[in-house]
């Protein structure tokens, strides 16, 4: 067994960001593939490498036994009509669950299953999801300017499974239409 020391970390209640810790940044070339309209991605791409979200990975041991939690930020924008989103995942070990709490913001966090159920939950300060075992989730930013901001915790043993979505895409897209965040079916699901 590892020994783990007690630790204590911060997260900014505004910004969600620490100060103990480097975040994980994920800009727009790492989404490759993952907006639905390619040419808008395209276009934007080429004005700039935009930061679109950060998170953190404390470094929790691996462990079924472990608590692996951090802080989600999601930057405001869209990529043609749909908001910025993070790429989303499948825990590794699948029947895993994660929590998110929402610290600032407006979103979603869009979920579904293997069989093909979906849902979506909305994010607001204050408000809790509960992702189950078994559902892939993506945090959806639908806010026009602030961040979304998200504290999380899973398993340490759980593990992202990027390939099934990086290969079918979620089966749902939220879009902006007539100035409202619209949930539609993705025309490029490919399952
Ligand atoms: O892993 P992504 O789908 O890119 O999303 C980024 C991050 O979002 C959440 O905060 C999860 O709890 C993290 O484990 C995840 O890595
Ligand atoms: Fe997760």
């Amino acid at each position: 067994m590892t020994a783990i020391f007690p630790s204590l970390h911060e997260f900014n209640l505004n910004n969600g960001l620490s100060s103990t810790r480097e975040p994980i940044r994920r800009t727009l070339s790492k989404m490759k593939g993952m907006f639905h309209d390619q040419a808008a991605f395209e276009a934007q791409l080429s004005k700039g490498d935009a930061l679109l979200y950060e998170f953190y990975d404390m470094g929790v041991p691996d462990s079924e036994k472990d608590v692996a939690y951090g802080t989600s930020i999601t930057y405001p924008g869209k990529v043609g009509d749909e908001y910025h989103m993070t790429k989303g995942h499948f825990h590794t070990v699948i029947d895993t669950a994660e929590v998110y709490y929402c610290l600032r913001g407006h979103g979603y966090m869009m979920m579904e299953t293997p069989e093909g159920e979906t849902q979506w939950l909305e994010f607001l300060p204050g408000k809790a999801v509960y992702v189950p075992g078994r559902w892939a989730h993506r945090s959806i930013n639908v806010h026009p300017t602030e961040p979304l901001v998200t504290f999380f915790a899973f398993p340490g043993n759980a593990g992202h499974d990027y390939g099934t979505i990086e290969s079918k895409g979620f089966r749902k897209l939220m879009v902006e239409r007539d100035g409202k965040p619209t949930v539609i079916d993705n025309p490029r699901w490919n399952g």
